[in-house]
Order: C-alpha cells, then sequence, then structure tokens
C-alpha cells in the first residue's frame, strides 16, 4: 500500500484532528531520510501481539511482560521534508537545572548498583532517571524541532489514549530484516567531549552488547558479518558503533529474534534477568516505554521490520515533559561520571522543549 504524499502543514493538520478525536497515531522519519510518514488508527482499541505477524506500528515496553502493542495502519501517510540541518542552535526555553536532592539519591543508587556489580554476580546494569520538566510547547512544535535537530536518529511523535504521548529521537537501531536479510548495531559507551577519548570502561561495556548480540544472533543467523568497532555521533554526543549484518535462517519467526536481542545489554544488562531485576527493584519508577522498542512491522511485506530502541525520549502530559535517561554501570563505573553522563543525555531532548 503506497502513502498519499501531503505537505507536512496537511500531515500535521491531519495528526491533529486524530489527536482532537483522541485516536492513535504515529508519525516518524526514519535515520537520514527526507520523508515524514504517519500511521492512523481508525479506533481507540489497544492491540496487542505476541507473534509478530501483524501488520502495523509496533510501540513495545522495556518489560514487554506489559504488552507489545501495534498501531492497525487503517490510514498512511507521508510528506517529503525540506532538508534538515542540525545548525547548533539552541532555543529551547527548558534549562538543565541540578536538583541536589535528585542527584544524591541518583548518586546513592548508582553506587549501590556498583558495589553490587562488584560481589560478582552482576557484570553491566543500565540504570536510568526521570526528569519532569514544564514545557508550554505543543506536542509538535517539539516534534518538528527534533526533526530539524536530529537528521541522523529516528525521530517520531507517539499518541494512543489508553498508552499515552511519546516522543524521541533515538540513535539505536533494534532490529531491521528485509527478506532474510538482518541488520542491527551494538551501541553503547558515551562521550560529550568534542572528541573522544575512550577508556577501557567504554569499550568493555560496548563489547559486552556485542558478545550479546553476538550469541543471541549465532544460531538464527548465517554468513553474521560483524565490523570493526567505530565512533558515531548522536546529537552532541558520541558513542561506540559495531554493525551486524546476516542471513536468518530460513523460517526462524521475527518473534524468536526480537525476544533473544531485547532488552540487550545497552539498556539492561549481564546477565540480562539478574540486571533486569535490580532495575526494577532500585530504580524506583516504571521504565514504561523508555528502553522499549518502536518501529514498523510487516509494513513492506511479510517478514520485514524496522525497530528501534525507544532512547532520548519523554513522555508528554499536558504541559508536562517526562524525560528519561540512563547509562551502563560496570564495575569500573564513577558515580559522579555517570551522573553527568545523564545530564548530557537529558540535553537532547531539552534542547526541544
Ligand atoms: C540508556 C541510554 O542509552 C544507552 C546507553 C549508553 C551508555 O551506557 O553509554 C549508550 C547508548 C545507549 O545504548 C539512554 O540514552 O538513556
Amino acid at each position: 500500500m503506497p502513502y498519499p504524499e501531503n505537505s507536512l502543514e496537511t500531515v500535521f493538520e491531519e495528526a491533529s484532528v486524530q489527536l482532537r478525536k483522541q485516536l492513535p497515531f504515529v508519525l516518524y522519519r526514519k535515520p537520514g531520510a527526507d520523508q515524514l510518514l504517519g500511521i492512523f488508527q481508525g479506533n481507540r482499541d489497544v492491540n496487542l501481539i505476541t507473534d509478530f505477524t501483524k501488520r502495523g506500528f509496533v510501540f513495545a515496553p522495556f518489560n514487554t511482560a506489559q504488552g507489545v502493542v501495534v498501531l492497525q495502519p487503517d490510514k498512511r501517510v507521508s510528506a517529503v521534508l525540506p532538508s534538515m540541518v542540525d545548525d547548533g542552535t539552541e532555543t529551547g526555553r527548558a534549562t538543565l537545572v541540578e536538583d541536589a536532592s535528585a542527584k544524591g539519591a541518583y548518586l546513592k543508587k548508582v553506587h549501590m548498583c556498583i558495589e553490587e556489580i562488584k560481589k560478582g554476580t552482576i557484570r553491566k546494569v543500565v540504570f536510568s532517571r526521570r526528569i519532569h520538566v514544564k514545557t508550554g510547547k505543543s506536542a509538535f512544535s517539539i516534534f518538528e524541532k527534533s526533526l530539524n535537530l536530529y537528521p541522523n536518529a529516528f525521530c517520531y511523535l507517539f499518541y494512543h489514549p489508553q498508552v499515552g504521548t511519546w516522543l524521541g529521537a533515538t540513535p539505536e537501531t533494534l532490529l531491521r530484516v528485509e527478506g532474510q536479510h538482518l541488520e542491527t548495531v551494538s551501541l553503547a559507551g558515551t562521550s560529550a567531549a568534542q572528541t573522544p577519548k575512550w577508556k577501557n570502561k567504554e569499550f568493555d561495556e560496548q563489547q559486552m552488547v556485542t558478545d550479546f548480540i553476538a550469541t543471541a544472533l549465532s544460531d538464527k543467523t548465517s554468513e553474521l558479518i560483524i565490523s570493526e568497532t567505530s565512533t558515531v555521533k548522536a546529537g552532541k554526543l558520541w558513542h561506540l558503533q559495531t554493525r551486524f549484518v546476516g542471513e536468518l535462517r530460513g523460517h526462524v519467526p521475527l518473534r524468536d529474534v526480537v525476544t533473544a536481542l531485547h532488552p540487550t545489554p545497552a539498556v539492561c544488562g549481564l546477565p540480562r534477568d539478574k540486571a533486569k531485576t535490580l532495575i526494577e527493584r532500585h530504580e524506583g519508577y516504571d521504565r514504561a516505554y523508555y528502553t522499549g522498542f518502536l518501529g514498523e512491522l510487516n509494513l513492506h511485506h511479510a517478514g520485514s521490520m524496522e525497530f528501534y530502541v525507544n532512547l532520548r525520549c519523554m513522555q508528554l502530559t499536558g504541559d508536562e515533559a517526562m524525560l528519561y535517561v540512563g547509562g551502563g554501570l560496570t564495575g569500573a563505573s564513577d558515580p559522579m561520571v555517570e551522573w553527568q553522563e545523564t545530564q548530557n543525555k537529558s540535553r537532547t531532548m531539552l534542547r526541544l522543549l
């Protein structure tokens, strides 16, 4: 089914009508693309999936047991975007206030996690926090700004009356499958320096993700090619990235690949179950869709998908935004450096507000 082409204003107008009628929709732009795509659902049903055989736009929480939502593609829209460049302007009015009590609480928990890691049963845990910000801006203007500032991210605006309004600009692909061809990445390690100087801590935490993905895919793919690790830019931050390209073995269901990958140690930890328990016990809130995944499912043909990890994102409620930021902890972590990393990551969304 082709996407009828419109102007950006028309698509935003149509999406505003959906919003007023409290009908679900998603608008998104793939990394580097010049096209905005949209999927509109004609009713308020919450469609949950477990087997990844339906068509639509998937929106999955970190804890997939809470229910993986798929928007039915009752109507599709698209618009050609003007060329987008990150000119670095900081027009956002929201500023990053250092909240002393939030900082103290976070440092304490991070310290506790590092101590837990040092005991030897956990190697890595990705710990996160939330930042509450007031904003007078509409979801559409925040989203439009994300398109301008982050041309290489997967930018989206998702709305469902039962799920909420979420918006993000993520640098991380979870999984892309086209026919038997499969691609993913291992992304971890963060630097806000002009020129990053990676330490062993970052190489180690990223290598854990790479090894995990290689193992997860080993029995599901043939000819798995793992790239050299390189430095990639995401907004004003740098990360370490390794790319995976392979061929899915015949008849491996998409569900098995997704379940093997999600959540990777880029957002959860190692061993996965122990890290997840630590997160659920100590973060102190439900991550909901932060560090879940989202994207197209079987929209082009059966067995095709393009999922991204829901990072650098926020939930919008009225004139309030809840930002989510985290980072990987290992035995070599310094709590103050980890705090600063979450501050730096929060700027990706704060710049839009
Ligand atoms: C967890 C986040 O990011 C993830 C964690 C990273 C890290 O620990 O360095 C880097 C990129 C992402 O895989 C986040 O942005 O909230």
